[in-house]
């Protein structure tokens, strides 16, 4: 029975490096592992992972990123793998490496510097990437997530250097093309794809074929924040034109030089490649939606969802970060959401997302579904959302009042006097002074958020949230902002972004083999990460837990995915873990260099050259 479990949870590591990252740091701090207890014992043979000695040596083993340790290979492996005088005599530990790494980064002019440094470390030394990435993660993630890596993006054909990901184009519209492609990375145990067609780069706009920054960054968190292995993981962009006429004209672009197809050809194109997608890595392979326009955004989450594992996270995941803000909120204010009053502006993917998952709450704490869309007033470029409007989406019609039309917000605002006021319209600066100033006079404690990205596009500044309401405000935004000081208090803005939500939730997808996701399932990530927020953190104003708590969030998030997918029977790995929590501690990365050679193993005679192995792939004596 454990055999035929085995090729759905082999992983590329030896059991060494699996014992040490079981027993290592944070990750175990609950449960010492040790191989004494039979029951833990029983788990580890369980689920143990094929052992594999890489069987690539010297300059090759140096040039590639997942195996390479640069100056950490110890004398041993250096010889034995024929990296002996290839490197500098000295010998440098994974944490001297990384403090050489850190010493460069806070020495660089800039943040989009500071990208490209990190960038050409990931192209080189994955484990030194993780490394540093995991512990610097509160000062790094504004490096490789937003605000910079849109920067990156805009830039992107001026840094590229490395290919980090795939381009699927309509020059490839059939199954078969794509499955080629895909055929053609080097890594074939993919279990999760980040996939975008570049049309809403964060606030951005349109950037085409730069937009595979994204998928790379948000797969960078995958491994940081839920300890997803990164060969299983791999970025995709669907190249489909670019409508941003500045991006075709740029000599760098890096993409199809065409306007942007619609309609039927586009559909078959995406179409097309979930099918290559589910037909290579098989029909639980979790794929994520990322930064697709408004028109395709939902429609294609309402296309897929039943029939693959898939999400679009910035309908579900900030849905699902955004109500665990508000959960958290209402600890302070002493109001249940059913009790508030809600003023979005912007009617996107984003806010439409959270209206959404605010009234599925809403109704969960008894309100009418009714009544709970009354609570609810949407801004969109158009203005306040009433009934008067034409053409109105239907997605939109329960939100739509019988008011007046108008299109200043802060008049709704005086209209509506909201508990709450989220912003998701890439409006920089729409939160004027004078309506952060107005909700601080309706509420003791008034709820900002201002979700948009980068923070070049925020609603507003934390500086003009805090000041204005003299520390009142309970504030969230997309991006980060520094702390801020009012009469002698720290003020500790939290980062409401999707970053907490959908790491672990395709973590629970991944390991347990999700056939779908449920909508359910980010109300559940929404209130996980909701219980986590302390009174520590309350103390500085901030609503969200700390970004270094994020790693053990994703595992309680993770753990409810699988409750409730065994539940339902979306589900598939069998036999069913039955202590889930080890289950996913066991499968997560371990950002510690590998020992590469097996030591306890006795070479055969056929495997000797010049005296020393030559490296293949050999199961461990442990099963025997
Ligand atoms: N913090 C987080 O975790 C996340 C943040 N975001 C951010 O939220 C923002 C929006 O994302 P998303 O919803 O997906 O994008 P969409 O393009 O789907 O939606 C943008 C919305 O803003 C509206 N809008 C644009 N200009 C104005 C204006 N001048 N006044 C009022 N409304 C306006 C648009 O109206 P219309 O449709 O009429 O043009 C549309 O409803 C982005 O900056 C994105 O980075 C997104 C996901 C997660
Ligand atoms: C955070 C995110 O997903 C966005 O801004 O699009
Ligand atoms: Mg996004």
């Amino acid at each position: 029975m454990y055999r035929c479990l085995s090729p759905c949870i082999a992983r590329e590591t030896s059991h060494v490096s699996m014992k040490r990252s079981l027993s290592c740091t944070a990750v175990n701090r609950r449960r010492e592992w040790s191989l004494d207890d039979p029951e833990q014992k029983r788990l580890y043979k369980l689920y143990r992972p094929e052992r594999v000695t890489p069987n690539k040596r010297g300059l090759d083993l140096l040039k590639t990123p997942s195996l390479n340790k640069g100056m950490a290979f110890t004398l041993y492996e250096r010889q034995y793998l024929g990296l002996h005088g290839l490197l500098p005599p000295a010998f440098m530990t994974e944490e001297q490496q990384a403090y050489r790494v850190i010493t460069k980064l806070r020495q660089q002019p800039d943040d989009l510097a500071r990208y490209i440094q990190l960038d050409g470390l990931h192209d080189r030394n994955e484990k030194l990437f993780y490394r540093v990435l995991c512990d610097n993660i509160k000062e790094l993630m504004p490096i490789v997530y937003t605000p910079t890596v849109g920067l990156a993006c805009q830039h992107f054909g001026f840094i590229y250097r490395n290919p980090k990901g795939l381009y699927v184009t309509l020059n490839d519209n059939s199954i078969s093309k794509i499955y080629q492609i895909l055929c053609n990375w080097p890594y074939n145990d993919i279990r999760a794809i980040v996939v975008t067609d570049g049309e809403r780069i964060l606030g951005l706009g349109d950037l085409g074929s730069y937009g595979i920054g994204i998928p790379v960054g948000k797969l960078a968190l995958y491994v940081a924040l839920a300890g997803v292995l990164p060969e299983w993981c791999l970025p995709v962009f669907i190249d489909c034109g670019t409508d941003n006429q500045k991006l075709l004209n740029d000599p760098f672009y890096t993409g199809l030089r065409r306007k942007r197809v619609r309609g039927e050809e586009y559909d078959r194109l995406m179409d097309n490649f979930m099918a290559a997608c589910t037909k290579k890595y098989g029909q639980t392979c979790l794929i994520q939606f990322e930064d697709f326009g408004n028109r395709d955004a939902y429609r294609l989450l309402d296309r897929y969802k039943n029939n693959y594992c898939m999400f679009n996270d910035d309908i579900q995941g900030t849905a699902a970060v955004v109500v665990a803000g508000l959960l958290a909120a209402s600890r302070i204010t002493k109001k249940k959401l059913s009790d508030e009053k809600f003023v979005f502006l912007g009617a996107g993917g984003a806010a439409t997302g959270i209206a959404e998952m605010i009234i599925r709450q809403m109704e969960s704490e008894g309100l009418s579904t009714a009544d709970a869309y009354a609570r609810i007033y949407l801004v969109d470029i158009d203005g306040l959302i009433t009934k008067n409007r034409r053409n109105l989406d239907p997605r939109h019609e329960p939100f739509a009042k019988d008011a007046k039309d108008t299109k200043d917000l802060l008049e709704v605002v005086k209209m509506v006097k909201p508990g709450a006021l989220i912003g998701a319209s890439t409006v920089r600066g729409a939160f004027t002074n004078e309506i952060i100033k107005y909700m601080s006079e309706i509420n003791p404690r008034p709820i900002i958020f201002a979700l948009s990205n980068p923070t070049s596009k925020a609603e507003c500044t934390a500086e003009d949230a805090y000041t204005i309401t003299r520390g009142r405000v309970l504030f969230a935004s997309g991006s980060p902002f520094k702390n801020i000081e009012i009469d002698g208090k720290l003020y500790k803005p939290g980062q409401g972004n999707n970053a907490y939500i959908f790491p672990g939730v395709a973590l629970g997808a991944i390991l347990f083999k999700l056939k779908h996701i449920q909508d359910k399932i980010f109300l559940l990530a929404a209130r996980t990460v909701a219980e986590s927020v302390s009174e520590e953190n309350f103390k500085y104003g901030r609503i969200y837990p700390r970004l270094k708590e994020i790693r053990e969030i994703s595992i309680k998030i993770a753990m409810r995915v699988a409750e409730e997918s065994y539940k339902d029977g979306s589900a598939t790995l069998y036999p069913e873990p039955e202590d889930k929590e080890m289950w996913i501690r066991s499968q997560m990365y371990s950002v510690e260099y590998d020992e590469l050679i097996n030591k306890t193993y006795n070479w055969p005679e056929q495997d000797m050259k010049h005296g020393f192995p030559v490296p293949v792939v050999r199961r461990d004596s442990m099963d025997e």
